[in-house]
């Protein structure tokens, strides 16, 4: 056994977002979101599940609230819904949206909890993808526009706060792939989302200097991290652009002023180029405070010219798996942590890190073994970075509980909790009891 000693200062939270724990979705004076769209699109999602109703947080926050005390956290990431708060995208400001999250933010502070705030993650109001979505500049003006509501509305309640999450998700996944809302599958209108986004986000950190939100504010890009299945240069290339969509991507422009130059050259041989318009380099790279980091698994990954916008292949290298289908490899973490700080050593916080186990209730318990083995690896990676210097901040495990997981529906299950969707019911599962052990401790305990 070893004991792993976590910084006195470290925070540990668990994390969750509104589209996908809320439900309610016609409640409140919510406004209609592309997921609501996209969820109703035959074949888009299994089961042809969707949020509304979802775990239905929007009226059992107060439950929720509680289990997180129980949990021992001191550190809550959610997401506020953008249309809750300007239903159509760009109008009146709905009070009964702001209300409730100051109701629920109230709460946190009271339990002690801090607030870490996504502003967007991923439900864009409908009417504004019905405009052309993140290509369209007035989608970013109307995104500022909702940021500075909340920014002024929540100013010295929230001190946490991420303009978007997962940046890779909202333009390739979602416009490249077509594998979650809109569903567009063409190479330019992704990059003009990435663009449109990161137009945004920089927009969006102006506002929070200027009127002097308080708190520290940055972004949360989830991680891709691949290693070459041969030593031949063509498959480390392979690598570098696997690796470089996902971060280079989007923290070159923030933190240089610019896009990766051979990514740029890459997408210009298939035709695609960065709609770049005077001083928007200059907006996007507005220094930030923190950087929020998703990070689930790693791949070996191999050229190969029929694999997509990227040539880039993923080897199925044997590798244990989660019920997703992903590899467990916390080793990535580690090595990824290293990478980014071609970036400074800026504050970091691991946003999301989790495993998605569909263990079910036995006898009224929930023995997810595999949950905790995949935590326990992947906190000693964590205790590793720190010791390295790296200036690691916080954890948040995702997810507090189960919940609508996009495309996979309710089938993919991620939670400390366990949720039994027809009752809404929430069990701890014994995974929910070792994080509540390590963070009573703070240390880890492994068992080898
Ligand atoms: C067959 C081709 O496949 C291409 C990759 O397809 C995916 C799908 C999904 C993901 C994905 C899902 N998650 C978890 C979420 N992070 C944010 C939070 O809302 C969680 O629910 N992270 N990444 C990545 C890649």
């Amino acid at each position: 056994m070893t004991i792993f000693q976590f910084p006195q200062d470290f925070r540990w939270g668990t994390a969750t977002a509104s589209y996908q724990i809320e439900g309610a979705a016609q409640e409140g004076g919510r406004g209609v979101s592309i997921w609501d769209t996209f969820a109703r699109t035959p074949g888009k999602v299994f089961n042809g599940d969707n949020g509304d109703v979802a775990c239905d947080s929007y009226h059992r926050y107060e439950e929720d609230i509680e289990l997180m005390k129980k949990l021992g956290i001191n550190t809550y990431r959610f997401s506020i819904a953008w249309p809750r708060i300007i239903p159509d995208g760009d109008g009146e400001i709905n009070r009964e949206g702001l209300d409730f999250y100051h109701r629920f933010v109230d709460k946190l502070l009271e339990a002690g909890i801090e607030p870490f705030c996504t502003l967007y993650h991923w439900d864009l109001p409908q009417t504004l993808e019905d405009i052309g979505g993140w290509g369209n500049r007035r989608t970013v003006d109307a995104f500022v526009k909702y940021a500075e509501v909340i920014f002024k509305e929540f100013s010295g309640k929230i001190n946490f706060w991420l303009t978007f999450n997962e940046p890779w998700c909202i333009a390739f996944l979602s416009n490249l792939l077509g594998i979650h809302a809109p569903g567009n599958k063409d190479l330019q209108t992704s990059i003009n989302v990435a663009h449109g986004l990161l137009v945004a986000h920089g927009k969006a950190v102006q506002s929070f200097r200027r009127l002097g939100t308080t708190g520290q504010i940055g972004i949360a890009p989830n991680v891709c991290w691949a290693e070459p299945y041969s030593k031949s240069p063509e498959d480390q290339a392979a690598c570098d652009r696997a690796i470089a969509l996902n971060t280079d991507w989007f923290l070159d422009p923030i933190y240089k002023g610019s896009y990766p130059q051979f990514m740029v050259d890459w997408f210009e041989k298939a035709g695609a180029t960065v709609p770049i318009q005077e001083g928007d380099m200059e907006i996007i790279s507005q220094p930030i405070d923190l950087l929020g980091i998703n990070y689930y698994t790693m791949g070996i990954n191999r050229f190969n010219p029929e694999a997509g916008a990227l040539q880039s292949e993923e080897v199925d290298m044997g590798l244990t798996k989660t019920d997703i289908g992903w590899p467990v490899e916390s080793r990535g973490l580690y090595e990824f942590m290293h990478y980014l700080q071609k970036y400074g050593n800026v504050d970091v916080y691991i946003t999301e890190n989790g495993a998605c186990i569909n263990d079910d209730l036995e006898n009224g318990k929930i023995n997810d073994d595999r949950r905790i083995a995949y935590y326990e690896q992947h906190l000693t990676q964590i205790h590793r970075i720190i010791n390295d210097g790296i200036n690691l901040k916080g954890y948040m495990a995702w997810s507090l509980m189960d919940n609508f997981e996009w495309a996979e529906g309710y089938r993919m299950r991620f939670g400390l909790v366990h949720v039994d969707y027809r009752s809404l019911v929430r069990t701890p599962k014994e995974s929910f009891y070792w994080y509540q052990n390590v963070i009573k401790n703070n240390w880890l305990e492994t068992r080898i």
